[in-house]
């Protein structure tokens, strides 16, 4: 059966409605804003100060030892403790900075406008305002606070973030003696940086030390299953820090200009690896990755050259993989770069295709023998439709420009076989193996 609404059944609701939001949003003691209404306002002021540039902050109080108030005194006198403290932090404050309870006994302020300054007057005014002497139903006694303090813009900017910040500074306040406060202090950056550094210097001392090794990941020709070649991948086993990626330290070597160093490194022990298995009657030509900045130096094709010599090393057996940004930076230079580089008679490949800017009509223009299809393209094959398309196309595009094709991250069977069936040259990946030491890739090549 139909309900027939009266005015009173509505306003009832209404009324209803207003006490569900009320107790949702406000905490039944104090009568102050919960924690979830105050993350709410804080958000809100958030957003209103990154709209004007301006600042706010948060203050995170915590009432020293207030258990000890509720077991020595009892929970009724120990709630009329906090509906007090409430009432003093209130008056301390300015009358639109907002108070709210956020736990137990922690009560957070959002302070609109505030800077550092600011933000720590208003923090004295509340510990003097709470510190003053208490009577309740007969019993006098203090208490103290501590407080932490976070600042937007500085410390962060979400509610979330700053509410963290400011309870970190607090418990910081808490284990400097209690009574007081303390900015967030942010360490994050300066952490980063520290770490960096840190690692920078052990990755000087590994390559003094010999620590640096390179394994090796071969490369299968897809017609003929043969494996025609191999990349050389740096790996670091440091004493201190156990195994350490690539994927971490070069970009780290890359922003310190170290990866010149490295490189070079890396550069006369794959030729010399090369040419190792050569004099055993393995002809194995070996690919190196090329950082940007290695291949700027002035004296890079000298330095290849002389590495050649050195090992008396065939050029045609080392390959350098670039990336596409090397094209794009300087055309002109790395244009004329590249040539030297070819007239020496190495191979030349774009590693990670697909990632970088360049597009196949562009690398025309430069004498290069092959291009990496990077894995992520990979990984999708050949279920993915867009994975497809953009693999196809590099291949046929390639092919147009005479170029040879090696697909990476192969992992699967299909992903193999789909590759073969368009016509794609060479794969590397888990599939066959991963980067592999020395003796153990010979070992794969004279058994197979
Ligand atoms: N998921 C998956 N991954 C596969 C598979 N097969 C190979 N990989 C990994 O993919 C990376 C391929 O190297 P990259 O794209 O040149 O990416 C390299 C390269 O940019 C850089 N790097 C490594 N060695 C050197 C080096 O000697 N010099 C320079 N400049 N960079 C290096 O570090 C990156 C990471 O190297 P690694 O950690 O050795 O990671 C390697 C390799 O171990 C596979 O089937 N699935």
């Amino acid at each position: 059966m139909g309900r027939v609404w009266s005015f009173r059944d509505l306003s009832e609701r209404l009324a209803a409605d207003q006490r569900i939001e009320t107790l949702s949003t406000t905490d039944a003691l104090t009568g102050v804003p919960n924690r979830r209404q105050l993350a709410e306002r804080l958000s809100s002021a958030i957003a209103d100060a990154q709209r004007r540039r301006g600042r706010l902050a948060v203050l995170l109080l915590d009432v020293d030892a207030f258990k000890q108030i509720n077991d020595s005194l009892g929970q009724g006198i120990g709630d009329r403790v906090l509906v007090e403290v409430c009432q003093r932090i209130r008056r301390a404050l300015r009358a639109g900075d907002v108070v709210g309870r956020v736990g137990g006994d922690q009560f957070a302020v959002l302070l609109h406008h505030a800077g550092t300054e600011a933000a720590e007057h208003a923090a004295r005014r509340v510990l003097r305002a709470t510190e003053a002497p208490y009577e309740i139903e007969g019993s006098q006694f203090t208490l103290t606070c501590s407080i932490g303090v976070a600042l937007f813009p500085d410390a962060a900017d979400t509610a979330h973030d700053l509410l963290r910040h400011a309870e970190t500074a607090m418990q910081a306040a808490k284990a400097g003696g209690r009574a007081g406060f303390r900015f967030h202090r942010s360490g994050s950056h300066d952490d980063e940086v520290r770490k960096r550094v840190r690692l920078d210097h052990a990755m000087r001392q590994a390559l003094v030390q010999n620590r640096f090794r390179l394994h090796y990941q071969p490369q299968i020709d897809l017609a003929t299953g043969v494996v025609i070649g191999c990349e050389a991948l740096i790996r670091w086993k440091d004493a201190h820090y156990g195994d350490i990626s690539p994927g971490d330290f070069i970009p780290v070597a890359e922003a310190s200009g170290f990866i010149v160093q490295i490189g070079d490194w890396v550069l006369s022990q794959a030729v010399a690896q090369a040419a190792r298995w050569l004099a055993a009657g393995t002809r194995v030509p070996v690919s190196i990755n090329v950082s940007a900045l290695q291949f700027q130096q002035s004296g890079f094709v000298a330095r290849v050259a002389q590495a050649l010599a050195d090992a008396q090393l065939p050029p045609a057996l080392l390959e350098l993989e670039l990336t596409e940004s090397i094209l794009v930076r300087d055309a002109a230079e790395a244009l004329e770069r590249l040539q030297a580089l070819a007239a020496l008679g190495v191979r030349l490949a774009i590693d990670d295709f697909g990632t970088g800017y360049s597009s196949l009509a562009y690398l025309k223009r430069f004498p290069l023998d092959a291009l990496k299809i990077d894995r992520r393209f990979v990984r999708g094959l050949p279920a993915d439709e867009s994975d497809v398309a953009i693999v196809r196309a590099i291949v046929q595009m390639a092919h147009a420009l005479g170029l040879s094709v090696v697909a990476e991250g192969v992992e699967l069977p299909a992903q193999r076989d789909f590759l073969a069936q368009i016509g794609c040259n060479t794969y590397q990946g888990f599939l066959y193996a991963p980067a592999l030491e020395p003796e153990a890739l010979l070992h794969r090549l004279t058994a197979a």
